[in-house]
C-alpha cells in the first residue's frame, strides 16, 4: 500500500474514547541504566498527555533501573513493567554502538499479551500530534517509518559502499550486478505491532540462531518481520539528524508528528557540538524541554482514575490469561 493511501487511511481513524477494548491498546517505551534515558520518558509520558493520547505509556524496565527512576516514571502515570535483559548470542560483533546490545531486550515487549496492540517509542522520541487512530491500522503487519543508510554508523553495509540509500533511491540506483535491491528497512526507534506470545517465543528462539550484526535489534527485527513491514509516511518518526541532514527534501517539518532525537538527545544538548548550532535542531530541542519542563503536564489526582482503571484491567487481564489453561498437559505414557 502506498503511504499516501496508508496516510489516508491511518488519519481517518476514528476518535477512540478509552472503554475496555480500547483498555487494551498502549504505547511502549524501554528504559534500561540509571543514566539519564528517564528524562527521555518522563518527556515522552508528558508529550503524550499533551496531545490528549487516550492510552497509557507502559515502560519496560531493566533491573538497572533504581527505583528512584521507577518511583518518577510511576508519579508521570507511566505502568511500570520490570522485565529481564535479552541477550543476543555470544558474538565479535562490533555494534553500531556498543550500548546497542541491551537494545536485544526491547524483544520482551511481544510477551505483553494483555495489550492487543502497542506502539513502540523510543525514550529518545517526542510525540507533538495525537496519533492515537495508528492504534487502527488493519492488525497482521508491523508499521514502521523507513530509515537511512547514508550515516557512517552504517559504513559497514552494502548500501553504503555504493551510495544508495531507500530515502533517495533514484540519486543512486542499486547497482544491477548487485541483483535486486535490499528490502525496505525500518527504523526501530518507533513501530505499530500485535503483541503474541507465539511471535514472542519465536524472536527469542530465531535470535539465538542468528548472527548479530551493528544494529543490533533493529537488524534483527527488519530480517524478523521483512514480510509483515508497512512503512509508514515519515512524519510519523523524523530520525534526526540523518533525515535533516541528509535528506531535507523527504522532510516538513509543518507536518511531522513524531521526532526522534537520535542525536541531538535533548537533555545532553549543548548547542557547541559539531553542526548543532542549526536552528531547525535549536527550535526542535526548546520543543522537547517546553514540554519536559511544563509543570500542567504533570500527572495529577484526576488522571489516577483513569490510570487506576489501567492498571486494574491490565492486572486483570494477566489473571485471566494465565487462569485460562491454554496449554493441555499430555502425561509422560508410562515407561515400557
Ligand atoms: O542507556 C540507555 C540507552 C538506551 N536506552 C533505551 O534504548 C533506546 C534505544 O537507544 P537510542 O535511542 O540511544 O538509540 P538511537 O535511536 O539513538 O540509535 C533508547 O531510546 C532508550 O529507550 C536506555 O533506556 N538507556
Ligand atoms: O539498537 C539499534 C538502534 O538503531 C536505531 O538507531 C540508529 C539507526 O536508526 C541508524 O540508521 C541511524 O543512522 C542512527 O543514527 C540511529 O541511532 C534505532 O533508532 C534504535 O532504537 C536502536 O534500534
Ligand atoms: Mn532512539
Amino acid at each position: 500500500m502506498a503511504d499516501e493511501e496508508l496516510t489516508k487511511e491511518v488519519i481517518a481513524g476514528t476518535d477512540t474514547k478509552p472503554n475496555k477494548e480500547s483498555l487494551k491498546r498502549a504505547y511502549v517505551t524501554f528504559l534500561a541504566g540509571n543514566g539519564d534515558y528517564v528524562k527521555g520518558v518522563v518527556g515522552l509520558a508528558k508529550g503524550l498527555r499533551k496531545v490528549r493520547s487516550a492510552y497509557p505509556l507502559v515502560v519496560a524496565t531493566l533491573p538497572d533501573v533504581p527505583g528512584e527512576h521507577l518511583h518518577i516514571l510511576r508519579s508521570q502515570g507511566c505502568i511500570v513493567r520490570e522485565i529481564e535483559p535479552i541477550f543476543p548470542p555470544p558474538n565479535q560483533t562490533q555494534f553500531a554502538m556498543a550500548y546497542y546490545v541491551i537494545n536485544y531486550s526491547k524483544l520482551r515487549i511481544w510477551n505483553m499479551e494483555e495489550y492487543k496492540k502497542m506502539i513502540y517509542l523510543d525514550a529518545d522520541i517526542q510525540v507533538y500530534d495525537n496519533i492515537d487512530h495508528l492504534f487502527d491500522t488493519e492488525d497482521g503487519y508491523l508499521y514502521a517509518v523507513m530509515d537511512c543508510f547514508c550515516g557512517a554508523t552504517w559504513s559497514h553495509s552494502a548500501q553504503y559502499k555504493v551510495g544508495y540509500c531507500q530515502q533517495c533511491p533514484h540519486k543512486v540506483a542499486w547497482p544491477s550486478h548487485m541483483g535486486s535491491p535490499p528490502p525496505l528497512y525500518f527504523n526501530a526507534g518507533m513501530f505499530v505491532f500485535e503483541p503474541s506470545s507465539v511471535t514472542y517465543h519465536n524472536l527469542l528462539h530465531t535470535l539465538q540462531l542468528t548472527l548479530p550484526t551493528p544494529f543490533a535489534e533493529q537488524d534483527f527485527l527488519n530480517m524478523f518481520f521483512q514480510e509483515q513491514y508497512k512503512p509508514l509516511p515519515s512524519e510519523y518518526n523524523l530520525v534526526l539528524m540523518a533525515m535533516l541532514w541528509r535528506h531535507p527534501e523527504n522532510v516538513d517539518l509543518k507536518k511531522v508528528k513524531v521526532v526522534h532525537y537520535c542525536e541531538p538527545k535533548p537533555w545532553r544538548y549543548t548547542g557547541k557540538e559539531a553542526n548543532m548550532d542549526r536552528e531547525d535542531i535549536k527550535m526542535l530541542v526548546a520543543k522537547w524541554w517546553n514540554i519536559y519542563d511544563d509543570k500542567s503536564l504533570d500527572f495529577k489526582a484526576q488522571d489516577l482514575q483513569v490510570a487506576a482503571e489501567q492498571e486494574t484491567l491490565s492486572r486483570s487481564s494477566i489473571m485471566a490469561s494465565i487462569s485460562e489453561p491454554t496449554i493441555s498437559f499430555v502425561p509422560a505414557p508410562p515407561a515400557a
